[in-house]
């Protein structure tokens, strides 16, 4: 079970490193793993076990963040009505086209790694298509928007060595134009 002991904080070197690609097939661990990341992101959106667990809510858990630099990582992002609007446990995870119109979470952005608010928004691709691989190495194309593919920029950003607020620029506010949005 993975709780917030297990997730590694700024400054730990394994969240500024490149994380290795897997080959397949997976180890038994490997896969473990994938499945205890989805679990983690169950369990924080459920407000019992989050506070008996004391668990801060994630719609995102990349293998880094547990202190295992590889490249694979759990999306749960939910819809208004608390169903699941994208959920998958993403291995060897690339945006393969990524749109020029920008966006950003209008509430900014914040991460189980990072123990302090950073203000100020997250310049984001408004639409990417991902393509990835399943546990069992099948692969899948996606193309997402607006919150699932934030969330999967934020991820994957993880897997390089990228935190949210390498991308907050004070002295460029990001601003809507027609050339931005913001969301939620
Ligand atoms: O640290 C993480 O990677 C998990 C982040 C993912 C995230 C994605 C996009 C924008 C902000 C954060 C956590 O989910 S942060 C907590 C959270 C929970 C619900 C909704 C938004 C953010
Ligand atoms: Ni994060």
């Amino acid at each position: 079970l993975i709780t917030m002991k297990n997730i590694i904080r700024e400054g730990n070197p394994t969240l500024r490193a490149r994380a290795k690609a897997l080959t397949f097939p997976l180890t038994a661990e490997q896969k473990e793993l994938g499945h205890a990341l989805m679990e983690f992101l169950e369990n924080s959106q459920d407000p019992d076990i989050a506070k008996k667990y004391q668990l801060r809510a994630g719609v995102g858990l990349a293998a880094p963040q547990v202190d295992q630099s590889i490249r694979m990582t759990a999306v749960l992002v939910p819809d208004e009505n608390d169903q699941p609007l994208f959920k998958h446990i993403l291995v060897n995870p690339t945006i393969i086209s990524e749109s020029v119109k920008m966006a950003a979470l209008a509430e900014g952005e914040g991460c189980l790694s990072v123990d302090r608010d950073v203000p100020g928004y997250v310049p984001r691709h408004q639409h990417i298509t991902l393509r990835w691989y399943d546990l069992e190495g099948t692969k899948h194309i996606d193309k997402l928007r607006n919150y699932p593919a934030i969330v999967c920029q934020h991820e994957i950003d993880h897997l390089n060595g990228v935190l949210f607020f390498d991308h907050i620029n004070m002295q460029k506010p990001f601003v809507t134009d027609d050339n931005t949005v913001l969301i939620g």
